[in-house]
Protein backbone atom coordinates (compact mmCIF):
# COMPACT_ATOMS: atom_id res chain seq x y z
CA UNK A 1 0.00 0.00 0.00
CA UNK A 2 1.23 3.13 -0.78
CA UNK A 3 1.68 5.85 2.13
CA UNK A 4 0.21 8.92 2.26
CA UNK A 5 2.52 11.75 3.50
CA UNK A 6 1.54 15.16 5.15
CA UNK A 7 1.15 18.49 3.33
CA UNK A 8 4.60 20.12 3.99
CA UNK A 9 4.34 23.68 4.79
CA UNK A 10 7.04 26.51 3.89
CA UNK A 11 6.11 30.00 4.98
CA UNK A 12 7.75 32.37 2.85
CA UNK A 13 10.04 35.20 3.62
CA UNK A 14 10.53 37.84 0.46
CA UNK A 15 13.16 39.56 0.75
CA UNK A 16 13.39 43.25 -1.08
CA UNK A 17 16.09 45.88 0.12
CA UNK A 18 16.99 44.03 3.08
CA UNK A 19 13.67 43.47 4.58
CA UNK A 20 11.07 40.71 4.62
CA UNK A 21 8.09 41.91 2.36
CA UNK A 22 5.07 41.03 0.43
CA UNK A 23 3.89 41.65 -2.69
CA UNK A 24 1.08 41.67 -5.03
CA UNK A 25 0.95 39.47 -7.96
CA UNK A 26 4.54 39.92 -8.40
CA UNK A 27 4.55 43.15 -9.20
CA UNK A 28 7.57 45.33 -7.83
CA UNK A 29 6.19 48.53 -6.11
CA UNK A 30 3.13 46.45 -4.47
CA UNK A 31 5.23 45.73 -1.52
CA UNK A 32 4.51 45.92 1.91
CA UNK A 33 7.04 45.01 4.48
CA UNK A 34 7.29 43.05 7.23
CA UNK A 35 10.62 44.16 8.74
CA UNK A 36 13.74 41.89 9.62
CA UNK A 37 14.19 38.76 7.48
CA UNK A 38 16.16 36.94 9.95
CA UNK A 39 13.32 37.89 13.11
CA UNK A 40 10.42 36.32 10.29
CA UNK A 41 12.21 33.30 9.49
CA UNK A 42 13.18 32.38 13.75
CA UNK A 43 9.73 33.04 14.55
CA UNK A 44 8.36 30.65 11.99
CA UNK A 45 11.21 28.50 13.00
CA UNK A 46 9.62 28.67 16.65
CA UNK A 47 6.30 28.32 15.67
CA UNK A 48 7.12 24.39 13.96
CA UNK A 49 8.19 25.15 10.97
CA UNK A 50 9.91 22.12 8.81
CA UNK A 51 11.02 24.28 5.48
CA UNK A 52 11.28 28.08 4.85
CA UNK A 53 10.49 29.50 1.36
CA UNK A 54 13.24 31.93 1.21
CA UNK A 55 13.01 34.32 -2.16
CA UNK A 56 15.52 37.32 -3.22
CA UNK A 57 12.87 38.95 -4.64
CA UNK A 58 15.97 41.88 -6.03
CA UNK A 59 17.48 38.94 -8.03
CA UNK A 60 14.56 37.82 -9.00
CA UNK A 61 13.56 41.44 -10.72
CA UNK A 62 17.16 41.86 -12.11
CA UNK A 63 18.01 45.12 -9.54
CA UNK A 64 20.51 43.96 -7.31
CA UNK A 65 20.79 40.96 -4.90
CA UNK A 66 20.71 40.41 -0.63
CA UNK A 67 22.79 37.10 -1.45
CA UNK A 68 24.91 37.79 1.85
CA UNK A 69 21.90 38.47 3.84
CA UNK A 70 20.21 35.66 2.56
CA UNK A 71 23.49 33.29 3.88
CA UNK A 72 23.20 34.78 7.08
CA UNK A 73 19.61 33.72 7.07
CA UNK A 74 20.13 30.23 6.09
CA UNK A 75 22.97 29.69 8.19
CA UNK A 76 21.44 30.57 11.60
CA UNK A 77 18.09 28.25 10.66
CA UNK A 78 18.34 24.66 11.79
CA UNK A 79 15.12 24.25 9.45
CA UNK A 80 15.34 23.33 5.87
CA UNK A 81 15.50 26.05 3.27
CA UNK A 82 14.28 26.26 -0.63
CA UNK A 83 16.05 29.12 -1.79
CA UNK A 84 14.84 31.30 -4.35
CA UNK A 85 15.03 34.42 -6.79
CA UNK A 86 17.88 35.13 -9.27
CA UNK A 87 19.72 31.74 -9.74
CA UNK A 88 20.61 31.84 -13.41
CA UNK A 89 24.21 30.96 -14.34
CA UNK A 90 26.87 28.60 -11.90
CA UNK A 91 27.94 31.66 -9.47
CA UNK A 92 24.53 32.56 -8.50
CA UNK A 93 24.03 28.46 -8.20
CA UNK A 94 26.94 28.17 -6.17
CA UNK A 95 26.38 30.92 -4.04
CA UNK A 96 22.98 29.60 -3.57
CA UNK A 97 23.65 25.80 -3.05
CA UNK A 98 26.93 26.85 -0.81
CA UNK A 99 24.37 28.39 2.06
CA UNK A 100 23.93 25.14 3.12
CA UNK A 101 19.96 25.38 1.97
CA UNK A 102 18.59 22.15 1.33
CA UNK A 103 17.38 22.77 -2.03
CA UNK A 104 17.27 25.77 -4.68
CA UNK A 105 13.97 26.89 -6.80
CA UNK A 106 14.87 27.62 -10.54
CA UNK A 107 12.59 29.79 -12.45
CA UNK A 108 13.87 31.91 -15.07
CA UNK A 109 16.64 29.79 -16.44
CA UNK A 110 14.68 26.68 -16.82
CA UNK A 111 13.03 28.94 -19.52
CA UNK A 112 15.91 31.00 -20.92
CA UNK A 113 18.89 28.13 -20.82
CA UNK A 114 16.91 24.76 -20.57
CA UNK A 115 21.13 22.86 -21.28
CA UNK A 116 22.12 24.75 -18.29
CA UNK A 117 19.08 23.71 -16.31
CA UNK A 118 19.72 19.84 -17.43
CA UNK A 119 23.23 20.10 -16.30
CA UNK A 120 22.46 21.71 -13.17
CA UNK A 121 19.80 18.68 -12.41
CA UNK A 122 21.94 16.04 -13.48
CA UNK A 123 24.96 17.70 -11.01
CA UNK A 124 22.75 18.45 -8.30
CA UNK A 125 20.01 16.18 -8.04
CA UNK A 126 16.66 16.95 -6.03
CA UNK A 127 18.94 19.94 -4.52
CA UNK A 128 17.12 21.58 -8.29
CA UNK A 129 13.12 22.46 -8.28
CA UNK A 130 11.75 24.30 -11.06
CA UNK A 131 9.43 27.16 -10.26
CA UNK A 132 6.77 27.01 -12.71
CA UNK A 133 5.24 30.59 -12.78
CA UNK A 134 1.87 30.82 -14.83
CA UNK A 135 -0.56 32.90 -15.88
CA UNK A 136 -3.47 30.56 -17.36
CA UNK A 137 -1.05 28.23 -18.90
CA UNK A 138 1.63 30.87 -19.90
CA UNK A 139 4.86 30.92 -18.33
CA UNK A 140 6.34 34.28 -16.69
CA UNK A 141 10.17 34.44 -15.66
CA UNK A 142 12.52 37.68 -15.08
CA UNK A 143 10.41 38.73 -11.73
CA UNK A 144 6.98 37.30 -13.46
CA UNK A 145 7.44 40.23 -16.18
CA UNK A 146 8.52 38.28 -19.28
CA UNK A 147 6.43 35.51 -20.85
CA UNK A 148 8.21 32.40 -21.12
CA UNK A 149 6.84 29.27 -23.07
CA UNK A 150 3.90 26.90 -22.34
CA UNK A 151 3.65 24.81 -19.43
CA UNK A 152 2.76 21.50 -20.17
CA UNK A 153 5.42 21.71 -23.27
CA UNK A 154 8.17 22.73 -20.58
CA UNK A 155 6.82 20.53 -17.56
CA UNK A 156 7.46 17.37 -19.93
CA UNK A 157 11.02 18.91 -21.02
CA UNK A 158 12.06 18.87 -17.74
CA UNK A 159 10.54 15.72 -16.64
CA UNK A 160 12.94 13.88 -19.88
CA UNK A 161 15.86 16.22 -18.26
CA UNK A 162 14.68 14.56 -14.52
CA UNK A 163 13.98 17.62 -12.72
CA UNK A 164 12.65 16.44 -8.75
CA UNK A 165 10.39 18.97 -8.08
CA UNK A 166 8.45 21.68 -9.48
CA UNK A 167 6.96 24.53 -7.17
CA UNK A 168 4.21 25.82 -9.16
CA UNK A 169 2.65 29.86 -8.86
CA UNK A 170 -0.19 31.23 -10.18
CA UNK A 171 1.07 34.29 -10.88
CA UNK A 172 -2.47 36.25 -10.41
CA UNK A 173 -3.55 34.34 -7.17
CA UNK A 174 -0.04 35.61 -5.18
CA UNK A 175 -0.19 37.69 -2.64
CA UNK A 176 -4.12 38.34 -3.35
CA UNK A 177 -5.36 35.92 -0.34
CA UNK A 178 -7.79 35.00 -3.14
CA UNK A 179 -7.58 31.21 -2.79
CA UNK A 180 -5.02 28.98 -4.51
CA UNK A 181 -5.54 27.75 -8.02
CA UNK A 182 -6.98 23.83 -7.46
CA UNK A 183 -7.78 22.97 -10.74
CA UNK A 184 -3.83 24.21 -12.00
CA UNK A 185 -2.41 21.86 -9.30
CA UNK A 186 -4.24 18.80 -10.08
CA UNK A 187 -3.64 19.00 -13.87
CA UNK A 188 -0.16 19.85 -13.84
CA UNK A 189 -0.08 16.87 -11.36
CA UNK A 190 -1.92 14.85 -14.06
CA UNK A 191 0.65 15.54 -16.18
CA UNK A 192 3.64 14.41 -14.15
CA UNK A 193 4.98 11.76 -11.42
CA UNK A 194 7.13 14.40 -9.75
CA UNK A 195 6.39 16.46 -6.58
CA UNK A 196 4.67 19.40 -6.76
CA UNK A 197 4.97 22.39 -4.34
CA UNK A 198 1.82 24.40 -4.46
CA UNK A 199 2.35 28.24 -4.20
CA UNK A 200 0.08 31.70 -4.07
CA UNK A 201 -3.07 32.60 -2.65
CA UNK A 202 -3.43 30.43 0.18
CA UNK A 203 -5.79 32.43 2.17
CA UNK A 204 -7.24 30.14 4.85
CA UNK A 205 -7.03 27.21 6.88
CA UNK A 206 -9.67 25.60 4.27
CA UNK A 207 -7.26 26.60 1.60
CA UNK A 208 -4.95 24.24 3.23
CA UNK A 209 -6.64 21.27 3.98
CA UNK A 210 -8.09 21.84 -0.30
CA UNK A 211 -4.42 21.39 -0.92
CA UNK A 212 -4.21 18.20 1.95
CA UNK A 213 -6.80 16.95 -0.45
CA UNK A 214 -4.14 16.54 -3.27
CA UNK A 215 -1.40 14.84 -1.71
CA UNK A 216 -2.57 11.47 -3.23
CA UNK A 217 -1.81 13.40 -6.66
CA UNK A 218 1.30 14.37 -5.89
CA UNK A 219 1.00 17.51 -3.86
CA UNK A 220 3.77 17.30 -1.79
CA UNK A 221 3.70 20.72 0.05
CA UNK A 222 2.13 24.13 0.05
CA UNK A 223 4.41 28.01 0.32
CA UNK A 224 2.16 30.27 2.65
CA UNK A 225 2.85 34.18 2.64
CA UNK A 226 0.56 36.85 2.98
CA UNK A 227 -1.71 35.11 5.26
CA UNK A 228 0.21 34.26 7.81
CA UNK A 229 1.84 38.11 7.93
CA UNK A 230 -1.35 38.96 7.63
CA UNK A 231 -3.15 37.26 10.58
CA UNK A 232 -5.44 35.29 8.85
CA UNK A 233 -4.09 31.63 11.27
CA UNK A 234 -1.40 31.21 12.61
CA UNK A 235 1.46 28.74 11.79
CA UNK A 236 0.49 26.75 14.92
CA UNK A 237 -2.95 26.52 13.37
CA UNK A 238 -1.51 25.68 9.81
CA UNK A 239 0.35 23.12 11.08
CA UNK A 240 -2.63 21.23 13.18
CA UNK A 241 -5.13 21.80 9.78
CA UNK A 242 -3.01 19.56 7.54
CA UNK A 243 -1.75 17.19 9.75
CA UNK A 244 -5.10 15.09 9.87
O1 LIG B 1 9.88 32.81 -5.84
C1 LIG B 1 10.35 33.63 -6.65
O2 LIG B 1 11.45 33.44 -7.22
C2 LIG B 1 9.61 34.92 -6.98
C3 LIG B 1 10.06 35.71 -8.02
C4 LIG B 1 9.39 36.90 -8.31
C5 LIG B 1 8.27 37.29 -7.59
C6 LIG B 1 7.82 36.48 -6.54
C7 LIG B 1 8.48 35.30 -6.24
N1 LIG B 1 8.05 34.48 -5.22
C8 LIG B 1 6.92 34.76 -4.42
C9 LIG B 1 6.62 33.64 -3.55
O3 LIG B 1 7.23 32.61 -3.51
C10 LIG B 1 5.46 33.85 -2.59
O4 LIG B 1 6.07 34.04 -1.38
C11 LIG B 1 4.58 32.67 -2.52
O5 LIG B 1 4.05 32.40 -3.79
C12 LIG B 1 3.46 32.87 -1.47
O6 LIG B 1 2.33 33.51 -2.00
P1 LIG B 1 1.11 33.99 -1.05
O7 LIG B 1 0.83 32.89 -0.07
O8 LIG B 1 -0.04 34.23 -1.99
O9 LIG B 1 1.55 35.24 -0.36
Amino acid sequence: MTETHRLELLPAVDVADGQAVRLVKGEAGSETSYGDPLAAALAWQSAGAEWIHLVDLDAAFGKGSNRALLAEVVGKLDVKVELSGGIRDDASLEAALGTGCRRVNLGTAALETPDWVRSAIARHGDRIAVGLDVRGTTLAGRGWTREGGELFETLARLDADGCARYVVTDVNKDGTLAGPNLRLLRDVCAATDRPVVASGGVSSLADLRAIAELVPLGVEGSIVGKALYAQAFTLEEALEAVSR
